[in-house]
């Protein structure tokens, strides 16, 4: 399926890249960070970095915001609510809240790339409140329960 999505950028960040894949079939599109000032995230610490845009997508959709695997890898930065979740309904600017997992400071750049915003279709869903659920084999068994003699 292929979608239209709006995109703004916010006034004062027209230096600041658009998303982008970055391979043809790359899933998701990377976010640069828009703070004004480069940010230190000492080890533990945790931010909310601004991307300069927003957005307004098809209702049937989502963004997540998902971590960037080099910089966990490298220097123990990861988004700390993964996946964050945009709703369709949001026109914000797209925020990403990233930790410092590693053990030594670490300073993201303004127009850095910092997470990759993926977008999902998200099916329509009605909750219905019924007083008891179908049998299964597995039942309430969970948490590491199968296998178990
Ligand atoms: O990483 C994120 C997560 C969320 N948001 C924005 C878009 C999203 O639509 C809104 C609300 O996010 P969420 O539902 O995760 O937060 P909440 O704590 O439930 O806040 P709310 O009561 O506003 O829904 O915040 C971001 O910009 N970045
Ligand atoms: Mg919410």
């Amino acid at each position: 399926m292929s979608y239209e999505v709006r995109l703004k950028r916010l006034p004062g960040n027209e230096d600041v890249p658009i998303p982008q894949k970055m391979s043809d079939l790359a899933s998701g599109f990377d976010l640069y960070a828009a703070a004004a000032e480069p940010i230190t995230l000492q080890p533990g610490e945790r931010t909310l970095v601004p991307t300069g845009i927003a957005i307004a997508m098809p209702a049937e959709l989502e963004a997540q915001i998902r971590p960037r695997s080099g910089l966990a890898l490298k220097h123990g930065i990861t988004c700390l609510n993964s996946p964050g979740t945009i709703d369709a309904d949001y026109r914000g600017e797209i925020k990403v809240l990233l930790v410092n997992l590693g053990q030594s400071a670490f300073t993201i750049e303004r127009k850095e790339r910092i997470a990759q915003m993926v977008f999902q279709v998200v099916p329509s869903v009605r909750l219905e409140v019924v007083a008891e659920l179908d049998d299964t084999v597995r039942g309430a068994g969970g948490f590491g329960h199968t296998g178990k003699q």
